[in-house]
């Protein structure tokens, strides 16, 4: 069985960026997020219960995040109910992809880990940080959010001292190539300590 290890961090932290370094030492890679956007497109199990939510997010057979972030902007409670349709696909769709792992260690990156408890499914958990200031800055320089829009979503995540404690390791995402050394220390570590034991 593959050694599941989980991989989170708030908004910008670096997720994306670090679970490039895991792939490229051999590690698989699930993306949380790839998958909602699987769930969202044409044919995606997500879109006919987005409809009956909301009526007027589906666009063409494809679910429109321009739509659903009106919504959210007009009523933040409707979050929630975006996310109790789509979290239950997503674990499907992480679980489907874990059973066909055959790699000694396997990535799976959630951004709400913690948040939806997904940890009780990993075999170990690595959160990414940096500072607020480098976080905000990193979002804005995307031009995909508002600074509000980015608040609202900052609100919602458990905070970033909060994952560096749960989380069995910590990797800073200062520089790519500290970033880089770090994650071939977490794979070295797992193997000596958690595979042969
Ligand atoms: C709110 C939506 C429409 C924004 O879409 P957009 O394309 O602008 O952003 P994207 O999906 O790339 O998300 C950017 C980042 O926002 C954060 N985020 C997204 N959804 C949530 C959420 N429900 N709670 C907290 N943070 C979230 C994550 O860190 C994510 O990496 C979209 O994220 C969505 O439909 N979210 C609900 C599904 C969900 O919970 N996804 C999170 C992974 S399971
Ligand atoms: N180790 C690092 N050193 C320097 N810059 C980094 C590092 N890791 C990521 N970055 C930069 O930070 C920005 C955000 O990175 P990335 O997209 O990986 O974050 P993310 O956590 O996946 O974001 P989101 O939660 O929004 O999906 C990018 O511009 C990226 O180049």
């Amino acid at each position: 069985m593959t050694f599941r290890l989980g991989l989170t961090g708030s908004i910008g932290m670096g997720k994306s960026t670090t679970a490039a370094m895991f792939a490229d030492e051999g590690c698989p890679v699930w993306d949380a997020d790839a998958a909602v956007h699987r769930l969202y497109s044409q044919g995606g199990a997500a879109v006919a219960l987005m409809e009956r939510a909301f009526p007027d997010v589906v666009r063409e057979g494809v679910v429109c995040r321009e739509a659903l972030k009106q919504i959210i902007r007009r009523d933040p409670g409707a979050l929630h109910k975006i996310e109790a349709i789509v979290h239950p696909l997503v674990a499907q769709d992480r679980q489907v992809f874990i059973d066909a792992q055959t790699a000694p260690i396997t990535v799976l990156d959630i951004p709400l880990l913690f948040e939806t408890g997904a940890e009780r499914y990993l075999d170990a958990t690595v959160v990414v940080s940096t500072t607020p200031e480098e976080q905000q800055a990193r979002v804005m320089a995307r031009g995909t959010m508002d600074a509000g829009q980015l608040k609202a979503i900052i609100q919602k995540q458990l905070p970033d001292a909060e994952k560096r404690t749960r989380a069995d390791y910590v990797i800073e995402t200062d520089s790519l190539d500290h970033a880089r050394s770090q994650v071939r220390d977490v794979l070295g570590y797992i193997k000596r300590t958690r595979l042969h034991a």
